[in-house]
C-alpha cells in the first residue's frame, strides 16, 4: 500500500482564546503548507499571528479544532525550530557554543556538536566570530547566529516570527537573501510572520492573510514569480506591483470594514506614492 504523505503543517478549524474567552485570537483557521513550501502570514497587529506560531510550534494548544505537524499534534520532539525578533541568545556562552548547545541536548557528541556548529556559522558569514560572546556582535549578526542555531537541528519545519523587523535596512536585505539561499538548499517548510507586504512577496509562494477580532482568514494569496528568488530581486516585475495593490487594497477594505485604518496603515507601511502602481 502506498505511504500517507502528511503535510509538514496542517491546521483544520482552529480556534483560540485567551482570558477565560474574553480574547478571541484565531476562530476558525485552516490551512496546509507543504512540503519545502515558503508561506508568509500577514495581518494588522493583534490578528493572531503569533498565537498561530505558538500553536503549530505546539506551546499552546488549541481550544478547538487541530494542528497536525507531519501528521501528528506538535511536541517537543518533532524537528521544528523558531526564530523569533531576537536571537535570544543565551549571553554566558560564545557564539559557536550557542549552537553547539542545542545540538549536544539532541544528543550530538561533543566532536559532531562543534563541526557542525561551525560548519553552520560558515553558512551564515560568522566563522570567525565563533569564540565571540554575543554582547560584541551587532543585531544583524546575533540574528544570524539565531538563524544558524535554527538551522543546526536540520529542521524540516522553521517557524520565523518577524525575524527581521528589529533590523535597519540593509542588514534586513542581506538576511532575506541568506534565508532564500538557505531554504533552497535544504527546502525546509517554512511559516514567515512579517507586517511588511514587500517581504512577504519577496520570501514566499503563498501568503496568508488574517483580518483581526477574531483571527479569521482573509485570502490565500499564491505568489508566481520566476525563480531562484535568492538570486532575481522581482521588486521592478508587474507581477510585483500587482500582488502588492492587490494585498494594500485588501487591507484598505479591511479597514473600511472597521478595523481602525491607521492602525492597519502603520503596521504595514502604506505604499510610497511613487510606489502606486495606480498612479
Ligand atoms: N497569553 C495571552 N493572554 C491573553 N491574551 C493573549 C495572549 N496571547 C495573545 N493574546 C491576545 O490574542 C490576540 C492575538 O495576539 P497575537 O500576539 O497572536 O497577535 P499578533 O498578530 O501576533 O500581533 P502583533 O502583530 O502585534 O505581534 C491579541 O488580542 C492578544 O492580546
Amino acid at each position: 500500500m502506498a505511504e500517507v504523505v502528511h503535510p509538514p503543517i496542517l491546521l483544520k478549524g482552529v480556534s483560540k482564546s485567551f482570558k477565560d474567552g474574553r480574547v478571541h485570537a484565531l476562530d476558525d483557521l485552516s490551512f496546509d503548507v507543504r512540503p519545502g513550501e515558503f508561506v508568509s502570514v500577514v495581518g494588522p497587529s493583534g490578528c493572531g499571528k503569533t498565537t498561530l506560531l505558538r500553536l503549530i510550534n505546539g506551546l499552546i494548544k488549541p481550544d478547538g479544532g487541530e494542528v497536525l505537524v507531519n501528521g501528528r499534534p506538535p511536541e517537543p520532539t518533532q524537528n521544528m525550530a523558531i526564530v523569533f525578533q531576537s536571537a535570544r541568545l543565551l549571553p554566558w556562552r560564545t557564539v559557536v557554543s550557542n549552537i553547539e548547545f542545542v545540538l549536544r541536548i539532541r544528543g550530538h557528541s561533543r566532536l559532531d556538536s562543534r563541526s557542525r556548529a561551525l560548519a553552520l556559522l560558515g553558512v551564515v558569514g560568522l566563522r570567525d566570530f565563533a569564540d565571540a560572546h554575543p554582547h560584541e556582535l551587532s543585531g544583524g549578526m546575533q540574528q544570524r547566529v539565531g538563524l544558524a542555531r535554527a538551522l543546526a537541528v536540520e529542521p524540516d519545519v522553521l517557524l520565523m516570527d518577524e525575524p527581521f523587523a528589529a533590523l535597519d535596512a540593509m542588514t534586513r536585505e542581506t538576511l532575506r537573501i541568506e534565508l532564500l539561499r538557505l531554504w533552497e538548499r535544504r527546502h525546509m517548510a517554512v511559516v514567515f510572520v512579517t507586517h511588511d507586504i514587500d517581504e512577504a512577496i519577496i520570501l514566499s509562494q503563498r501568503i496568508v492573510v488574517l483580518r483581526p477580532r477574531p483571527g479569521r482568514i482573509d485570502a490565500i494569496i499564491p505568489v508566481d514569480l520566476p525563480g531562484p528568488r535568492s538570486q532575481t530581486d522581482p521588486r521592478g516585475l508587474p507581477v510585483f506591483a500587482e500582488l502588492r495593490r492587490s494585498l494594500w487594497d485588501r487591507i484598505q477594505a479591511m479597514g473600511r470594514e472597521g478595523t481602525a485604518l491607521e492602525e492597519l496603515a502603520g503596521a504595514f507601511g502604506r505604499p510610497a506614492p511613487t510606489d502606486d502602481p495606480t498612479r
